[in-house]
This record gives C-alpha cells, structure tokens and sequence, in this order.
C-alpha cells in the first residue's frame, strides 16, 4: 500500500535533537546468532521495523522463540531448526542473503519469497555459495528453496561478492554451525560496503566464534555460538536524513547515543557532512552537524558507505558546487536501482544529474516542486523529505516505504520539525 505524502517545508532553520532508533544491520546480524547460538540472548534496544520484524517472524516459524520483553527487549531462545517454512523477506537483503544459510541448518523445506522489487535483487551468488558448501537449493533467485537435512558439511567456497558485501556476510554468520567451518573467497571487482563485513565479524567474534581474515578471505572455525546479551546502537545511516535537515536549512540537528566507535558505515557521516561544509561536533550529548549558509558540493567515492548515497544526493543536488559520486555500481542492485532513480527523481525537480558507470554528477539547479518517486525504497523516500524541506511543494509517493527500517518516519520528521 503506497502512501502520497506532501513533504512539510522547513519555515526556518531547524533545531532539533533526534533520538534514532536502532540499527537494522545489528539488529538482524544479532537475531540471526541468537537463533543458532548455544544458550539464550536478549537484544536490548533492537530495531522494530519491516525488515528485523519479518526476520523475527521467520524465525519463529522455523521454531526459535523470539518473545518481547517489556522495556522493547527481545529474548531469543534458540531450538533446532524445522521445516517445512514459508519465508516472507520483504525487500529486505539483510534477511533474504543472512537468513537462507542458517536456514539451511534446518531439517525440512524452507521456501524463500519477497516483495515484487526483492525477486530481481541479486541472490545467485550466495545461493551458490550454498551448493559449494553442501546444501540442496532450488531456484537461483527469489523465490527459492532450501532443502534442509538438518546440518550443512560446510568447507571453502569462491565467489564474486562485488554485488553485495551481504553475500559473504550471510555465509560467514552461519559458517560456525557448519561440519567443516566455512572459508569464503572473492575474486571479482572490489567488494562494496566493507564495514559491513567488518561488523559481521566483530559480531561473530563477540559471540566467541574464531574468525581469520585475510586479503579478499575469511575463515570461520566450526565450533559453539555464544548465547549474550547484545546492546544495539542507533542506525546511523537511518540518522542521516536528520542530520541533513540542519545542513539544508542553516540548523542544528543532535543525534544522542551516537557512538564514540562503530562499524556502521553511518559513521562515515561526521566526514561527509562536513565535506558539504557542516560543522560537525561530538560532546556528551550526542553527534550534532551544524548546516552552513549553503553548501559545497562533493566529489565522494562512497563504496564502503554506499547505503548514505540516497542523503549524499539529496545533499548535492542542493549544493552550489557540483558533486560527483563514484564507486556505487552495486547499489543499482539495492530496493531499486538507486543510480537511475535518484537521477530521475532530482532531473523530475529541475536538476541536472546524470548517470555514470559506478555513480552519477549533480550540477547545481534552482529545484522546483514536484512528485518524489520512492520506487519502494525507504532511503529513496528520506532523500525527497530533505529536499522538500527547502523545496516547496514536494510530494513523495510512497512514504510507507521508511517502514523498512524505520517505525515511524513522518511522525520522527513532523516532530523534529516541530522542535524549533
Ligand atoms: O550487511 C548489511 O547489513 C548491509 C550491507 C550493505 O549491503 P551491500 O553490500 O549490498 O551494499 C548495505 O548497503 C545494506 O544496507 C546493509
Ligand atoms: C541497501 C539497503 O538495504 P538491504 O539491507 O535491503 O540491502 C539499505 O538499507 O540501504
């Protein structure tokens, strides 16, 4: 169900402080050892949002309990796995490429679908993945299924994962459970979004699993995934298109909690914003950018933050200098192809963006009002709100999309807006 939504214009600078909830990435990397760790977790201050809702619901349906506990909590007590399962994905990478290899553990079926926009993002890779390590699966992309025999004999895989990070991700997040372990190679063009693979094995290795990494190589050992309690930070990325209100209006916008180490590539936004000319201070209260008279344009390789390409864009096309991104080819593969979109949606507006091979160029253009199209992407939505802030008469298509990793997107904006 989509959703018209008429962006609300900033009428001054805005000054707000915006808590933001959890990270969607922690969130499902944390339910995913949860369900197939030794003993039971719990996951304070998780994420609720489609995408960590619906991995939740899968793996209630393949017989881990996942219960709610009073202060927004999540207790997780794992139990073997069990097919046959329908598995709903959404639009979600995060559960259709991490949720398949520990289902893949599970004695029975486990057939996977997802939105209409989810069955043409890349899944062939991983899947294959998976047949190298022993598993029957069906299907080479959405849907699909897995054949479980209860165990998976694991070993060394090759693949390219220069699609998605997500790839080696989800392999090496189950890889503990599996007979032999798992050792995944790339060989291919650069993986994208690096910190990602960084938090996986952090997380691991938090949940005492042995992880070697290597040049293009990692190597996780087999052996027991610890049960514990994990505290999940804020999104960062999803805190963004907050902190962008302060840069587009002159404002200032603090995000607390923000903290002092992460690898969420969402930390890369205390050097872009104040590449676009923002102040940029961390204190006691949290992470506050401070938006300058106008901006600067950017020339900005965002491979290993390519999730913050929807804001940086969104920045640019209100930038008086001209902007270029590179290193994002793969995000053509994200909700939708984010490369194309973004340069429809501000060329719809009057700007002046053009595609390239691994990114896109924003001139600088007055912008005018106009349709946003979200295309089902909810970092597509966030982008049109930050420029209907200064551009009157924007409207977003489709602003039911920021469900996906955020509960409540226009109440979060109606209320920053609100707290001047
Ligand atoms: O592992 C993760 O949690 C994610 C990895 C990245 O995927 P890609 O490597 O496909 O960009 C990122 O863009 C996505 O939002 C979340
Ligand atoms: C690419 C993204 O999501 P997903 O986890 O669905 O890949 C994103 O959130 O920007």
């Amino acid at each position: 169900m989509t959703q018209q939504w008429s962006a609300p214009t900033a009428d001054g600078p805005v000054h707000a402080t915006v808590p933001v909830p959890g990270s969607k990435s922690i969130t499902n990397r944390a339910l995913v050892l949860a369900a197939i760790a030794a003993g039971p977790s719990t996951l304070n201050a998780p994420l609720r949002s489609r995408d960590t809702l619906l991995m939740a619901a899968a793996l209630r349906s393949l017989g881990v309990g996942v219960e709610d506990g009073p202060d927004g909590s999540w207790s997780v007590t794992p139990a073997p796995l069990r097919g046959p399962v329908d598995v709903d994905c959404g639009l979600a990478g995060t559960v259709m490429r991490f949720l398949p290899p520990a289902a893949a553990l599970a004695a029975g079926d486990v057939r996977f679908d997802g939105d209409e926009h989810a069955r043409v993002r890349p899944m062939g890779t991983i899947l294959d993945g998976l047949r190298g390590l022993g598993v029957d699966v069906e299907g080479d992309a959405l849907p699909f299924t897995l054949r479980g025999k209860g165990g998976v004999p694991g070993g060394e895989v090759t693949i390219d994962a220069s699609a998605s990070s997500q790839f080696v991700s989800g392999l090496l997040l189950s890889g503990a459970r599996y007979e032999g372990g798992v050792t995944v190679r790339h060989v291919g063009p650069p993986v994208p979004s690096l910190p990602h693979i960084e938090m996986t094995v952090a997380t691991l290795r938090a949940a005492g699993v042995t992880v070697t990494v290597g040049e293009n190589v990692w190597r996780v050992e087999p052996g027991p995934i610890a049960g514990r309690v994990w505290d999940v930070e804020p999104d960062l990325s999803n805190a963004t298109p907050f902190l962008a209100a302060a840069a587009v209006t002159g404002g200032s916008v603090t995000i607390p909690g923000w903290p002092a180490e992460t690898t969420q590539p969402g930390g890369a936004a205390r050097d872009l914003f104040t590449r676009l000319g923002c102040e940029v201070v961390t204190d006691e209260r949290g992470l506050t950018v401070r938006g300058p008279e106008r901006l600067t344009g950017i020339d900005v390789d965002l491979r290993d933050e390519s999730e913050l390409t929807p804001t940086v864009v969104a920045l640019a096309a209100l930038a008086d200098g001209p902007s270029r991104i590179r290193g994002v080819a793969h995000i053509r593969g994200h909700e939708t192809d984010r490369i194309a979109a973004l340069v429809a949606e501000v060329n719809r507006l009057g700007g002046a963006a053009a595609e390239t091979a691994d990114g896109l160029t924003i001139d600088p253009r007055p912008l005018r009002g106009g349709q946003w199209q979200a295309y089902a992407d909810h970092r597509m939505a966030t982008a049109g709100a930050i420029i209907g802030l200064v551009v009157p008469g924007v409207t977003v298509d489709d602003i039911a999309s920021t469900g996906k990793t955020i509960p409540d997107f226009p109440g979060m904006w109606s209320a920053m807006l609100g707290a001047r």
